[in-house]
């Protein structure tokens, strides 16, 4: 670098160069350049400046991609002739930069809570004019009525929904959508985050209106997973192949409640794509969400739908009053059956992944403090005082006002895999919960397998 002394705005004395700056000596720039390559995993490079030795960094091997002469301090003929592109403004440098469109399909507590931090980043990056994100965010909503009018009408007038996540400031620059073809149109980051029962319908519709991007990404927050005759097939999976977009996964000891009020909590995202695990990333991530990068999709996501079993049964145990000994077991089971299941289903899971925030930590959560857990207990208390007809569904109308259960559902479906596949034995806790489930077995049966 050349290092001037200067009197009221006036060089007056060269000082000299720092000689180990790589912008001092030939072929310096390109070997910069090869070092950010080696460091971060961009796929262009973009050389911005007014020299001749800036614009030759591009024609170097392994040199910048594309080549941008600023005459916004020197204009230099021959620079600007051999550029890509000639600017005098960075105002206009700023425009050029792509700025992430993003979509949040779902809008119960968990979407809402996840939407409330996009939003807070997006509006927060707006700040800075090299912001990579629209500061806009769109969330479509399953429309219903509240005191008498749409939820929709009603989230974008108090940035607030009051059915699904009462309490919480959603944003002003969160605007809610009734419509799912206009809420995902011209979206490049797509949030799926509605029940899992809805996701196939749901990527059907988008997939017929043929309005979802060539080059959007997606991530799925949905816990759960669909039973086909070749066998499961994960949301992530049904996103991907319905829409031929990358699906990355966040998955983790989240509920939604606590987030809201911003308690601190972890959560993974697990990606095929690395550049699209950093993007995603640098959207989810707040001073009190803190998320850890992980390249195993199948584990974190199997994970995250197990554990929802594993919640069901913690809550018949704690319906039955066990102490936290016998909790535990159940937990420890639900846990070494997770892993086998995965293991069983797709043998490159890592170990890993079973003591990030998706495996130990979302276990642990949900076992105490989940919506699967509260029914459950519920039920079992029920049906040991004798009332043989409740029913799950019954509970969660009654319970959960709009919100889904989702650990029944997903007993059902693994339960098949178990039984399509002679795996019953092998899964003694997932198969006595299925059975208390459907009464085949009374409750206290959880203590005994
Ligand atoms: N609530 C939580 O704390 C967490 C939930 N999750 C997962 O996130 C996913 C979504 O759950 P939440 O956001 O909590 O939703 P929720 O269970 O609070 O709300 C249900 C949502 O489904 C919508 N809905 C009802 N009928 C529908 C239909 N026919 N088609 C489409 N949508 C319909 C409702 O309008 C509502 O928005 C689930 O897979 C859940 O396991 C994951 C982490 C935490
Ligand atoms: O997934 C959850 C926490 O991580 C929420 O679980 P519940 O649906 O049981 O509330």
């Amino acid at each position: 670098m050349l290092m001037f002394v200067c009197k009221q705005g006036q060089p007056i004395r060269l000082k000299g160069f720092d000689m180990n700056h790589p912008a001092t000596h030939a072929q310096g720039k390109p070997q910069a350049i090869a070092r950010i390559r080696r460091q971060y995993p961009y796929n262009n490079v973009v050389m911005i400046g007014d020299g001749i030795t800036d614009q030759e960094a591009v024609e170097a091997t392994g040199g910048a991609d594309i080549f941008i002469c600023y005459g916004g301090v020197v204009e230099r003929q021959n620079v600007a002739s051999r550029s890509d592109w000639f600017v005098r403004s960075y105002d206009d440098l700023m425009r050029c930069l792509k700025r992430y469109k993003v979509a949040m399909v779902g809008s119960g507590a968990w979407a809402c809570a996840a939407v409330r931090m996009v939003a807070q980043s997006t509006a927060e990056a707006a700040q800075s004019p090299a912001s990579c994100f629209e500061p806009e965010v769109t969330m479509w909503v399953h429309e219903e009525k509240h005191s008498g009018r749409n939820l929709t009408e009603y989230i974008n007038e108090h940035h607030e929904n009051p059915v699904y996540l009462p309490g919480a400031s959603l944003g002003e620059n969160l605007i809610a959508n009734n419509d799912l073809i206009e809420t995902v149109r011209g979206a490049d980051l797509i949030i799926f985050c509605a029940p899992h029962q809805f996701m196939h319908g749901i990527c059907k519709q988008l997939a017929a209106a043929k309005v979802v991007n060539r080059g959007a990404k997606a991530i799925s927050l949905t816990k759960g997973m669909r039973v086909r005759a070749e066998g499961p097939q994960l949301i992530s999976q049904m996103v991907s192949r319905i829409l031929g977009i990358d699906c990355s996964v966040l998955m983790g000891a989240n509920i939604a409640g606590d987030i809201a009020r911003e308690e601190l909590s972890e959560a993974v995202i697990a990606y095929t794509s690395r550049d699209a695990g950093v993007l995603w990333q640098q959207l989810f991530q707040r001073p009190y969400f803190a998320i850890n990068l992980l390249a195993d999709v199948p584990g974190a996501e199997m994970c995250g739908t197990l554990k929802n079993i594993v919640a069901v049964g913690a809550g018949m145990g704690d319906g039955l009053g066990i102490g936290p000994n016998s909790k535990a077991s159940i937990l420890r089971q639900g846990l070494s059956e997770m892993r086998q299941f995965c293991k069983y289903i797709s043998p490159s899971v890592r170990d890993d992944t079973f003591f990030e925030s998706c495996g130990v930590a979302d276990v642990i959560a949900s076992c105490y403090g989940g919506r699967n857990r509260r029914v459950a207990e519920a039920w079992c208390q029920r049906r040991m005082a004798g009332d043989q007809l409740v029913s799950f569904d019954d509970l969660e109308k009654e319970m959960l006002n709009g919100q889904k259960l989702q650990g029944v559902l997903t007993s059902d479906e693994v339960q098949e895999i178990l039984e399509a596949r002679g795996w019953e034995l092998n899964f003694p806790l997932f198969t006595t919960i299925n059975r208390i489930i459907h009464g085949e077995v009374p409750p206290d049966m959880i203590l005994r397998c």
